[in-house]
């Protein structure tokens, strides 16, 4: 099999994070997932989830589908980077995306949201797509979608391409030559502890020097901005008219108005460029003229993260053979 669904931005005036229509149950119910490679459990808001919880989300009712079953006394709870999480039960059940379908899905169903889950009213849940070892379901862990579907799809590959606000696609089963030029230079994974962690050859600020070092890091659809080393952030904002690390706004902001360069970053020999539309992630506050950085430090959290502001200036093959890999082309 193969399939493709689209990837469409949940914000039009920045990239915050982009959902896909999925169909869940018989007869099927279509929600709008926001497909994650930075985490592997696939949850939903549901008929379980507390109304005071709920605002405009589209939800799963497992009892009006006919081929719902309670996976009995299994349970899950899960965290993220940014400090929001949910937990609850756990049923399996017809799950597609984009025609893929996988008839004994794991889809977890929400008891419990954070705040931050409620008011994102464009978000129903979340497709991890993650090594299943990050799956939180307890007292067995659950295989994600794509590890469920690979058997049947005709290469045991997702592609992610996504869009500076615009929508985009994902792939499954097999990769599209229209969607991007050049070759496709694939490096190898580390997939301990579940991420798609690799390694990029090194950085370079505008015209400047290519600075050739190793940056390890995990590709992340789930996360909205590009988080690495302060050194390399610094270097970066160095060059940016006006630009502070500001401890109220949480990271580096600079005025709208300022040029700011394009960030080149390294996969093996090849060179991807975000540009400075894509670095200038967005005003602060409304109609502020204050700018908040695409390009932030990830010395607070523990490992550097390749978001969707990198990830949508390249198109991005998530290689699931023994051993994965994941490969990046321009387009
Ligand atoms: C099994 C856990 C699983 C692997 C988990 N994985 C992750 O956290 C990475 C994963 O990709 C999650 C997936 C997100 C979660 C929130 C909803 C959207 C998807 N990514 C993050 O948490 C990265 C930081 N968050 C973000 O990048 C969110 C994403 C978001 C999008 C839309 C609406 C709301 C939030 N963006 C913002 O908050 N933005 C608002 C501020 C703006 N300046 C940038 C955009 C993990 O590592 N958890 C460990 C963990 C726990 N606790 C903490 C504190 N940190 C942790 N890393």
């Amino acid at each position: 099999d193969t399939g493709s669904a689209a990837a469409t931005p949940i914000d039009p005036r920045f990239d915050i994070a982009y959902v896909t229509p999925v169909t869940i149950g018989t007869p099927p119910q279509t929600l709008q997932l926001d497909l994650d490679t930075g985490s592997s459990d696939l949850w939903v808001f549901s008929s379980h989830t507390p109304a005071s919880q709920v605002r405009g989300q589209q939800i799963y009712s497992p009892d009006k589908s006919t081929t719902s079953k309670l996976l009995d006394g299994h349970t899950w709870s899960i965290r993220y980077g940014d400090g929001s999480g949910s937990r609850g039960n756990v049923y399996t059940d017809n799950f597609a995306i984009g025609g893929i379908m996988v008839e004994t899905q794991a889809v977890e169903t929400a008891e419990e949201v954070s705040s931050s889950f409620t008011t994102e009213d464009n978000i129903d849940g979340l497709v991890g797509l993650g090594f299943s070892t990050l799956n939180t379901v307890s007292p067995e862990g659950q295989l994600t979608f794509f590890d469920n579907a690979k058997p049947k799809l005709d290469a045991p590959v997702f592609t992610a391409d996504l869009k500076y606000m615009k929508e985009g696609t994902y792939d499954f089963g097999f990769i599209d030559e229209s969607k991007y030029t050049g070759e496709i230079t694939y490096v190898p994974v580390d997939t301990d502890p579940g991420y798609w962690t690799f390694t990029s050859s090194g950085y370079g600020v505008g015209s400047g020097t290519f600075s050739s070092s190793p940056i390890t890091g995990i590709a992340d659809t789930g996360t909205s901005l590009v988080y690495l080393p302060t050194a390399i952030v610094t270097a970066y904002y160095r060059q940016v008219e006006g630009a502070t690390n500001s401890r109220s706004y949480g990271g580096y902001v600079f005025p709208c108005n300022s040029t700011l360069p394009p960030f080149v970053f390294g996969i093996g020999e090849a060179k991807f460029t975000i540009p400075p539309s894509y670095m200038s992630y967005a005003a602060v506050t409304d109609g502020s003229p204050t700018c908040f950085g695409g390009l932030q430090s990830s010395s607070g959290i523990g490992i550097n993260i390749w978001g969707d502001v990198a990830l949508k200036a390249a198109f991005v093959v998530f290689n699931g053979e023994e051993p994965p890999t994941i490969g990046w082309a321009n387009k």
